[in-house]
């Protein structure tokens, strides 16, 4: 299972290229100012790879963040709870810095009381360890509100940190901010076209795609917001959302971002794994102009061969 290094070419199509993460964390910190990782969650496609691929990718951000990043937390959710502990206790062991979990969503816990004895079980593997829920019910179909969820959560989950939001309800997540002022949960709001609108609502952090390559244009927005510059902040969120609604329109989704990422960067992000589908070359083109004309991407950041690895 283990091809790192080997250099077949059905590896470097099928199997995760190990030997670009330490790249990527210079990439991150250098280039796009974003020092915190979120491993293993939907755009790393974590559900769609093994248990032991989930232990390696956790184990090398880990290691190559040492000292560069500020926080490497590991997505643990699983369909099974055995695996998701299994997971979690990998996590704990490795040093990492917190675990995530999303609600399992084949056979799914249909009450708030079901998902908080599921999330207390994997949080339970890993006692030392920050526990975040995920929320994104878009995904997992499921729709328990994250403000419910959260309500006396810490009674039941000691370990219990806060909430990666990935939904657009605002009224839930103002809530979950609103109930919850006397501790001091963070707060990450994950659709980025949106994050202005959650910072006003008091989020404390953002996880999302879209900063492996607008991380420096969203930090810029995160500082307009802090001097309390809105209409600067809102300048800032208008032109996100420019190229976010232009790529929507074409199709985005996992895959069109590893295409943006391996083009910004330059560092082969690879094709995804099915069932997702390779971005097209005319997606890739299109969402190129745009970040050209947005001013998100000049010909001296494009790397040489960043298009031949998307192609
Ligand atoms: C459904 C989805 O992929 N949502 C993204 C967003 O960053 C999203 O790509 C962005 O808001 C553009 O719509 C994140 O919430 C997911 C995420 O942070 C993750 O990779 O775990």
């Amino acid at each position: 299972e283990n091809h790192r290094n080997k250099g077949k070419q059905t590896d470097s199509e099928r199997e995760i290229n190990f030997s670009v993460i330490g790249q990527y964390v210079d990439y991150l910190v250098k280039e796009q100012g974003v020092k915190n990782i979120f491993v293993n969650g939907t755009t790393g496609e974590g559900l769609s790879l093994s248990i032991s691929e989930r232990r390696q990718v956790a184990e090398e951000w880990v290691t190559k963040g040492k000292d560069k990043l500020d926080q490497v937390v590991i997505h643990v959710g699983a369909l099974s709870l055995k695996e998701s502990q299994e997971l979690a206790q990998h996590a704990a062991e490795i040093g990492a810095d917190g675990i995530a979990v999303i609600a399992p969503f084949f056979l799914k816990p249909w009450t708030k009381d079901i998902l908080i004895n599921f999330l207390k079980e994997v949080a339970a593997a890993a006692p030392a360890l920050p526990f975040y829920y995920y929320h994104i019910p878009a995904l997992t179909g499921v729709k328990i509100r994250a403000e419910e969820l959260l309500d006396g959560i810490q009674d039941k989950i000691p370990t219990f940190r806060g909430l990666k939001f990935s939904d657009t309800d605002l009224l839930d997540f103002g809530q979950c901010v609103d109930q919850n002022r006397q501790q001091q949960f963070a707060f990450l709001f994950g659709v980025d076209e949106q994050l202005l609108s959650a910072l006003v609502m008091g989020a404390t952090g953002a996880v999302g795609s879209t900063y492996n390559y607008l991380g420096k244009k969203t930090n810029q927005m995160l500082e307009a917001f802090e001097r309390k510059d809105l209409s600067l902040a809102l300048n800032y969120q208008f032109c996100i959302q420019r190229f976010i609604n232009f790529v929507v329109k074409l199709g985005f989704g996992v895959s069109q971002t590893k295409a943006i990422m391996t083009l910004v960067s330059g560092i082969p992000m690879g094709p995804p794994r099915l069932p997702l589908q390779k971005a097209s070359r005319e997606f890739t083109d299109s969402a190129e102009a745009k970040l050209k004309s947005l001013d998100f991407l000049s010909f001296a950041d494009l790397k040489d061969g960043s298009l031949e690895a998307s192609s």
